[in-house]
């Protein structure tokens, strides 16, 4: 086999087992106003897929930039980020403020394209749930807003009622479906972004920092049906600053100014790999309680069999 078809067949194959890959990507933004008119220059992109609000600065992204440093009026918000994302995975992007974690986001979501590198999708739908729940809520009514990306994607009128119906059944909204969306509350707005979003029959589910307006509450259902979406196939990217979500992940992905400093299981990023420091000591990341008790337990000489993640799961590591 040649070289240009054995590259080929490999990308066929990664396609097939594998949703988003991205190798050596880097995103810049122009500081000093990007190139208006320029078909190369769109950071502040608009997809019909959208859903919600893309940026909002008057800067704009820099594609087709092949220099590897940062001149004047371009920064690099993420360098070098090489990440896989697989079918039916659930991985957390933690990182401080402005660390690159919605940029990452956007990027996976083909909402932002990138400067450098190559960022591949599979071949299912990758949707947004974005952190204001007021950003992504378009219809009227609780039907007319699920109904908005099905008449997006000109799906055929008669196909419509059938999956606008399931979606909101998925989330527990299906009783609200007349409601007009002024009267739902901020996590009931965002069960039904993620309605709309599997209306459209998205295959990945990108949450950036979907909870963080939210109350406990409705934290814990978003949570819930999050977990029940990856339980039946779903992929999940979660992104987040609050740790006791990054348990619920299989896989850990965190972000310092725009670089991956650490990929693994929550718990090698709480616990260490190898006898080595917890990353997430390293990068002074609290811990959930779970882990501050199981560490406090072994600090007074208790060996434990397990390293619990979750409060649950303390009373077996004993
Ligand atoms: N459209 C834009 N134009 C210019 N700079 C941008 C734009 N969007 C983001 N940035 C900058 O890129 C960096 C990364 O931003 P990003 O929003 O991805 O970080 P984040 O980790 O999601 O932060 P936060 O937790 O505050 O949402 C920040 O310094 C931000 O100011």
């Amino acid at each position: 086999m040649n070289a240009g078809k054995h590259e080929r067949a490999r990308t066929e194959e990664f396609a097939r087992v594998s949703e988003i890959q991205l190798k050596d990507v880097s995103v810049a933004f122009a500081t000093t106003g990007g190139t208006p008119g320029s078909s190369e220059a769109r950071g502040h992109v608009e997809s019909s897929e959208a859903r919600g609000s893309v940026g909002s600065s008057d800067v704009e992204g820099i594609v087709g930039n092949s220099g590897g440093s940062a001149k004047s009026g371009i920064r690099f918000v993420l360098q070098e980020v090489d990440l896989e994302v697989r079918r039916g995975d659930w991985i957390a992007i933690i990182g401080r403020n402005g660390s690159g974690k919605s940029t990452l986001g956007r990027v996976m979501a083909g909402l932002l394209p990138v400067s450098r590198g190559v960022c591949e999708r599979g071949d299912g739908r990758v949707q947004l749930v974005f952190q204001n729940p007021d950003a992504q809520i378009v219809g009227e009514t609780v039907w007319e807003d699920v109904c908005f990306g099905l008449e997006n994607l000109a799906v055929p009128t008669e196909e419509m009622p059938a999956r606008a119906e399931a979606a909101l059944s998925k989330v527990g909204l299906l009783e609200k479906k007349d409601a007009d969306v002024s009267t739902l509350s901020g996590g009931q707005k965002q069960l039904l972004a993620v309605a709309g979003c599997l209306a459209m029959q998205a295959e990945v589910l990108i949450f950036d920092e979907a909870t963080s307006m939210l109350d406990p509450e409705s934290r814990a259902s978003l949570l819930r049906v999050a977990a029940d979406l990856h339980l039946t196939g779903r992929t999940v990217v979660w992104i987040t600053q609050w740790m006791d979500e990054v348990v619920r992940a299989e896989r850990v992905a965190a972000l310092e100014t725009g670089r991956v400093v650490f990929e693994g299981t929550p718990e090698q990023f709480f616990y260490g790999r190898d006898g080595e420091d917890s990353p997430s000591d390293r990068l002074h990341f609290a811990p959930p309680y779970a882990v501050q008790v199981a560490r406090a337990l072994e600090q007074t000489g208790v060996a434990l069999r397990t390293r619990p993640l979750l409060p649950e799961q303390v009373g077996d590591a004993l």
